[in-house]
């Protein structure tokens, strides 16, 4: 009943060949122990060419791991994608768990069926061994190639009806890798890239920043989320533009406002990689033009302290005249142009998804190079914390809630906190010296109030030393009618206790 070609529709289409795939796979088992593994093969291919043959409403794709010699991405895709379809009835799969992974993997194993359905289209995929005697099965978990070092082959096999070709490969296919892809930034453990003896060396990166625990002005936390967001989704427009698919960040502000903080929580965000360049460490610019090559794809280069890294301007003063454009060529010292070089050129364009984050404590120690328009997309200024950032400290630390009864103590701070005068580094620093929220607000007022005295003294400071000089100033006014040699004494006396 299996190879009748009179198929009413595609339902009982799949429902029969599911049954037969099932029946093979029994009869498979079966013959395991009492047929050589060759012709166990053998009779198994001819049995699905024969059904496959038997049906004309049908199309099967098959994929395989192999793209001339590479990696098939719909395969790997489909690998992925179909990890999450896996039927509570399968019999057969493989598990597998890298050292990394945070949980254990599950892929289709030999004989493995899926039913799917897309836009009211039926589809069916099955996944094959072929060959290899009776070695173990492979699997569809994370081979390389579709003939492995056994001669076994491994693919999947993708059954619907013929009039839906169009729509399978140019939507349904791509819909499987978008998923995939989605699939896999949940499933991705985030890295972090530091130098050792310049090479890079991973870590796993586990920051817990995101820009929900960020205390930062929600307005600003929504454009960056947003430019973001822009970046991600605009591929074809960086294409369409011939610009490379890249976004650069200057992130500045006092130390402990955050600025390490939101490049982990963008990290997190985008689910991308970081490498952290010291870039005192690369004399180079052959050094510089090697690690930034060995970068991937959607990755985030950070160069922290951007300003006292390294001294840009002395280096750009050693600069020969005609250094510059191709500096990732020669061997000389690392200059100012030679990063920007890389960073706008030729790394740029051999590149996806790339992000470039400066940080600064000084914005104003920049060169000006730095800073032109069209070299870093955005400048987020970190700055010290608000009234709404410290709300968000203390939700993420007492697990206070403003909205439903504020503290009694939110009034005071927000006064104490107007103008700021405090970082969100030592808020939380406050914050967590206890869990009662009463004895960590009660702290953290008392040292406000000493913040506040001390900002409030060096005002006074500055107020009388303005004030002294506007005496002074009124004083060599008036001696302005008295002798030119008192004057230029005064005046000395001026210069001196301003210098
Ligand atoms: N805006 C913020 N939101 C949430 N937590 C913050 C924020 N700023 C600082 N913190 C807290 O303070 C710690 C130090 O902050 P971070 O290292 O991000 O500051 P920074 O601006 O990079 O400082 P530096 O200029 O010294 O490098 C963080 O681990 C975090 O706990
Ligand atoms: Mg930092």
């Amino acid at each position: 009943m299996f190879f009748s070609t009179d198929l009413p529709s595609p339902t009982s289409f799949f429902t029969a060949y599911a049954s037969m795939a099932g029946y093979m796979m029994m009869i498979r088992s079966m013959a395991h122990e009492l047929i050589p593994a060759p012709i166990q093969d053998f009779i198994y291919s001819s049995l699905r060419s024969l059904f496959h043959r038997s049906s004309s409403t049908t199309l099967t794709l098959t994929i395989d791991d192999d793209n001339m010699g590479m990696s098939n991405e719909i395969y790997r895709a489909a690998q992925t994608y179909l990890s999450t379809k896996i039927s509570p009835d399968a019999i057969r799969l493989r598990i597998s768990k890298g050292h990394k992974d945070k949980h254990v993997n599950l892929y289709l194993s030999d004989g493995e069926i899926v039913n799917d359905v897309y836009q009211d289209v039926e589809l069916k995929w099955i996944f094959v061994t072929d060959g290899g005697g009776d070695k173990k099965s492979g699997g569809g978990g994370g081979r390389r190639s579709s003939v492995d070092d056994d001669g076994k082959s491994e693919y999947f096999e993708l059954s619907f009806d013929k009039k839906h070709k169009d729509l399978i490969l140019n939507s349904y296919i791509p819909y499987v890798e978008t998923k995939a892809k989605e699939i896999r930034d949940e499933r991705r453990i985030l890295m972090l890239h530091s130098l050792n003896s310049l090479r890079w060396e991973p870590v796993i990166l586990e920051h817990p920043s995101t820009f929900e625990t960020m205390a930062m002005e929600d307005e600003l936390k929504r454009d960056v989320i947003a430019d973001l967001d822009r970046f991600i989704r605009r591929k074809d427009f960086y294409k369409r533009v011939g610009k490379a698919w890249k976004r650069g960040y200057l992130l500045y502000g006092p130390p402990g406002t955050g600025k390490s903080s939101l490049v982990a929580a963008m990290a997190n965000y985008l689910k991308f990689d970081v490498y952290d360049l010291q870039l005192a460490s690369v004399m180079r610019d052959s050094d510089l033009r090697r690690l930034l090559l060995a970068t991937r794809n959607r990755s985030i280069l950070v160069i922290e302290d951007i300003d006292c890294a390294v001294d840009l301007p002395n280096r750009v003063e050693q600069q020969q005249p005609g250094e510059g454009k191709n500096r990732g060529e020669s061997q000389g010292p690392l200059t100012l142009s030679g990063l920007l070089n890389f960073i706008d050129g030729l790394w740029s364009s051999c590149g996806d998804e790339r992000i470039i984050i400066f940080t600064t404590n000084h914005k104003d120690r920049l060169d000006p190079a730095l800073l032109r328009p069209g070299r870093m997309d955005m400048h987020i200024y970190m700055g010290h914390c608000t009234f709404q950032g410290f709300k968000r400290l203390a939700s993420n630390y007492l697990c206070l809630n403003d909205t439903t009864m504020p503290h009694r103590l939110y009034p005071e701070i927000e006064r104490l906190m107007e103008g700021g005068v405090i970082t969100p580094a030592q808020v939380a620093e406050e914050l967590m010296k206890s869990e009662d929220a009463d004895m960590a607000l009660e702290g953290l007022v008392s040292v406000l109030e000493r913040m506040r005295f001390k900002a409030d003294e060096s005002s006074q400071v500055i107020m009388k030393e303005e004030g002294r000089l506007e005496m002074d100033e009124m004083a060599l006014k008036r001696d302005a009618e008295g002798s030119p040699r008192k004057n230029r004494k005064r005046i000395k006396k001026l210069v001196l206790f301003w210098t």
